[in-house]
């Protein structure tokens, strides 16, 4: 199986593991190792796999360099199969589809992983189409844009009230927000944030949709609504836990389809990385790529008696 490594030498643990990745694969004819020099390059390296018939191309890195990834095999007419070699900070798409973190393992999988079908999340803001692989996450506004720096913002901006840390609770924004679920009318709902879902976590492994499948044909979307600053603390608590679904204010829906409008305008980003405020629409590509996950363990026996 002819394999392209796409690495970013910048995300997480590249500098620790892309040497022990070199020497792994030294031994692998057909696994070709493409190191991106710049932001977007890893797009243009999926696509150009696509375009030369390589069957598999191993995103090496973070979600950001999946989501690189992912824009060039998506328009591809017959995308390579997608592996993942998690050298992120976060690595959450790797841990929804429970890739591990060791390259021993990982690369094991261009060998004996199997094949799953990965739906990708097509998302249309301001006349620009995108492709999300994980997660989507909106919310926050001008406070937080003041006291957060730019990395913090894109990964925990939308959820910056789980942080507690920003200060930000006492003065959230509420945002006056118009959903319309697969074809249905617009309906209007005070919230907070918006999560539109594949995989099932963000920001290294905050459960923000806990029950999402990747390969359901659907996306789950979480909302937030605005409550009371004690209901709302306890949301925090509870996501942190990994079980918000349970709140009053939180509800979860699973759709092909969804648009958002909201006023003031919540931003956005997909798979980490901030998109805008404008109105946005969200719509499933089932199975639109196939990744190689390990397989599934094998159940365990009856005791022996
Ligand atoms: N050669 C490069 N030089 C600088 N930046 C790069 C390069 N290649 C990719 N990038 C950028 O690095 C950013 C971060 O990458 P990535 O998300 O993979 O790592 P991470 O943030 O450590 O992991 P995670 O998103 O899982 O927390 C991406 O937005 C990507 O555009």
């Amino acid at each position: 199986m002819k394999t392209w490594i796409i690495a970013n030498p910048t995300s997480g643990s590249a500098q620790a593991k892309l040497d022990r990745v070199r020497d792994l694969i030294a031994e692998r004819p057909f696994v070709e190792l493409k190191v991106t020099t710049e932001p977007g390059h890893a797009r243009v390296l999926a696509a150009e796999a696509a375009d030369q018939g390589i069957d598999c191309v191993m995103a090496a890195g973070g979600d950001g360099t999946i989501h690189e990834v992912v824009q060039g095999l998506a328009v591809a007419a017959s995308p390579p199969r997608l592996a993942l070699l998690p050298l992120g900070t976060g690595n959450d798409l790797a841990r929804t589809l429970g890739i591990s973190v060791e390259p021993v393992e990982a690369l094991a999988l261009l060998d004996h992983g199997v094949l799953r079908p990965l739906d990708l999340m097509r998302v249309q803001m301001d006349g620009k189409t995108y492709y999300g692989a994980n997660v989507s996450a909106g919310g926050f506004s001008g406070q937080v844009n003041e006291v957060m720096t730019d990395e913090m913002k894109s990964t925990w901006g939308p959820l910056a009230y789980v942080r507690g840390a920003v200060g930000v609770l006492p003065d959230l924004t509420s945002y006056q927000t118009s959903l319309a679920w697969d074809d249905g009318e617009f309906e209007r709902v005070e919230a907070l944030n918006v999560v539109v879902a594949n995989g099932r976590t963000c920001a290294g492994g905050i459960r923000v949709a806990p029950e999402a499948d990747p390969s359901d044909g659907l996306l789950d979307v979480v909302v937030v609504r605005h409550g009371s600053l004690l209901d709302l603390a306890s949301v925090a608590t509870r996501l942190l836990a990994g079980d918000y679904l349970g709140c009053e204010e939180v509800s979860l829906r699973r759709v092909r389809r969804i648009r958002i409008t909201s006023e003031p305008g919540m931003w956005f980003n997909i798979d980490g990385e901030l998109i805008g405020n404008a109105p946005v629409s969200f719509e499933v590509v089932p199975g639109a790529i196939s990744v190689l996950v390990p397989p599934e363990p094998v159940p365990a026996g009856p005791e022996p008696t």
